[in-house]
């Protein structure tokens, strides 16, 4: 299963899944410049970061929005990310929180799980049910070596209009999300013991973190919300089982770290080098 690479990753490489969320404002400009369109400088300038980064991540996270703002040439970028990721043996998640009746979610899972934007994962939102957003993904699951991250409880502060609205027992949404994820987990497990049905949990409003993860207690977690957004490496630690069962995304502060050296401009790729190395160093002294 997908899950037992992605488990070998963090094992031998550390946690940081890097998360192409590539606004064109975010290239340096003298760099942007040599290329004819928008999109083809953010697809040579994710191809600069995955090369200068590869051996270190345990995975990419391509957040489709930006490529689908671009129209079809930024649907063109986000295809070849796709594809370079996968040259370079490494796993994509296509970060699409999509969710929809299931005639419709079967065509969200070819459209993403073969042909042109084919990646390793993709993100789900359970809103219209479990049957419906998250059912048409499994046989990719069982026959094609893919793999989904649910929504459960997420790092933005949103998350409590509806996350925490509490049911007749005193169970917060995102604790019956959690439950309703896990079962199915439990039935599509790797040889890791995790599995290939993960959840999103953020790394922000972390009071319950502890709580959440024995309600998970085989999904595999997907964590953004470090750097940017305010999380810390101490707010991982209660998410790992043995140091494992999680990858921890940052987009920004992997891509913009050159913004905070001097003449950094020219060295963007190795920044975000540095970067991941001291996100990883950071969320491996606080296991
Ligand atoms: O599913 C996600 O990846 C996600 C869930 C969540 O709860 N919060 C969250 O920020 N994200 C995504 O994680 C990334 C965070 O980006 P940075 O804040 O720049 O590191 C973005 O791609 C968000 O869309």
């Amino acid at each position: 299963m997908i899950v037992d690479k992605l488990f070998e990753h963090v094992k031998e490489r550390g946690h940081v899944c890097i998360g192409l969320d590539t606004d064109y404002s975010y290239l340096p400009e003298a760099y942007a410049k040599q290329f004819k369109s928008k999109a083809e400088a953010i697809y040579n300038f994710n191809k600069d970061i995955i090369d200068a980064t590869y051996d270190l991540a345990a995975c990419y996270k391509v957040q489709i929005a930006y490529y689908e703002a671009m129209g079809i040439d930024g649907l063109r970028a986000y295809s070849d990310t796709l594809k370079y990721i996968k040259e370079k043996g490494q796993i994509s998640i296509a970060d699409i929180k999509r969710g929809d009746i299931s005639k419709t979610a079967e065509m969200y899972a070819a459209g993403h799980f073969s042909g042109d934007f084919e990646a390793d994962f993709v993100t789900l939102s359970p809103y219209m049910g479990i049957n419906d957003s998250i059912e048409p993904f499994l046989k990719y699951i069982k026959e094609n070596e893919k793999g989904i991250f649910v929504l459960v409880r997420t790092s933005n502060q949103g998350a409590k209009d509806f996350q925490y609205i509490k049911d007749e027992n005193g169970l917060n949404l995102y604790e019956n999300v959690a439950d309703m994820v896990e079962k199915l987990a439990e039935e599509n497990l790797g040889s890791c013991g995790f599995s290939s049905i993960g959840s999103v949990v953020g790394a922000t409003n972390n009071e319950e973190s502890g709580s959440l993860r024995k309600r998970l207690k085989t999904s595999f977690l997907l964590i953004p919300g470090y750097g940017a957004q305010g999380g810390k490496a101490e707010d991982i630690k209660a998410y790992l089982i043995n140091g494992n069962g999680a990858v921890v995304n940052s987009s920004r502060g992997i891509l913009l770290a050159y913004k905070k050296e001097n003449n950094g401009e020219d060295n963007f790729a190795m920044y975000a080098r540095n970067e991941v190395i001291r996100m990883r160093d950071d969320i491996r002294a606080n296991i």
